[in-house]
């Protein structure tokens, strides 16, 4: 697996891009917009943002949404890093300012991405508003990942 180095690359755009994907989240139930912005092995990025559902739990995160989005691309052997924000209120309040981390399904999404393109992935979360990115191996969020390889690819 390529050992990508998350230092080496510079999160600002990704976590802008994210930011603005955050706009479109469908988030009316939590009020709880998150955004989601992945880049590519061209640098390239595609975005994602929180889909939610009146059937609650049927709603997607942001980070699913833009790893499907890159997939049906034919892009998935080609994600290097990621970076998320959210915590805004569809209002423009922040609700908090924690850097929020991909829950454990969207890790485990991820890890398919990662898998498939045997490359680990940079990401980077980021408080509400832009501040205190954090720097994460998702080998390092997801350690001892049941994956791809586990089926032989
Ligand atoms: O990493 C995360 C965590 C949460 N959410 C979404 C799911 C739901 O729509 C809302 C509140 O949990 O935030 C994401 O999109 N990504």
């Amino acid at each position: 697996m390529t050992q990508t180095d998350p230092t080496a690359i510079d999160p600002q755009p990704l976590i802008a891009a994210a930011r603005d994907a955050a706009r479109n989240a469908h988030a009316p139930y939590s009020r709880f917009s998150v955004g989601a912005a992945v880049l590519l092995t061209d640098g390239s990025v595609v975005t994602g943002a929180n889909f939610e559902n009146a059937s609650y739990g049927l709603s997607l995160c942001a980070e699913t949404v833009a790893i499907a989005t890159l997939s049906a691309a034919g892009r998935l052997r080609d994600v290097v890093a990621i970076g998320v924000i959210g915590g805004m209120q569809v209002d423009g309040v922040a609700t908090g300012t924690d850097p929020v981390r991909p829950c454990g399904r969207c890790r485990q999404v991820l890890n398919e991405a990662a898998g498939m393109g045997a490359r680990d992935i940079a990401v980077f979360c980021a408080g509400a508003q832009g501040e205190r990115i954090e720097t994460h191996r998702l080998r390092d969020l997801l350690p001892h990942a049941f994956g791809p390889g586990d089926l032989g690819l």
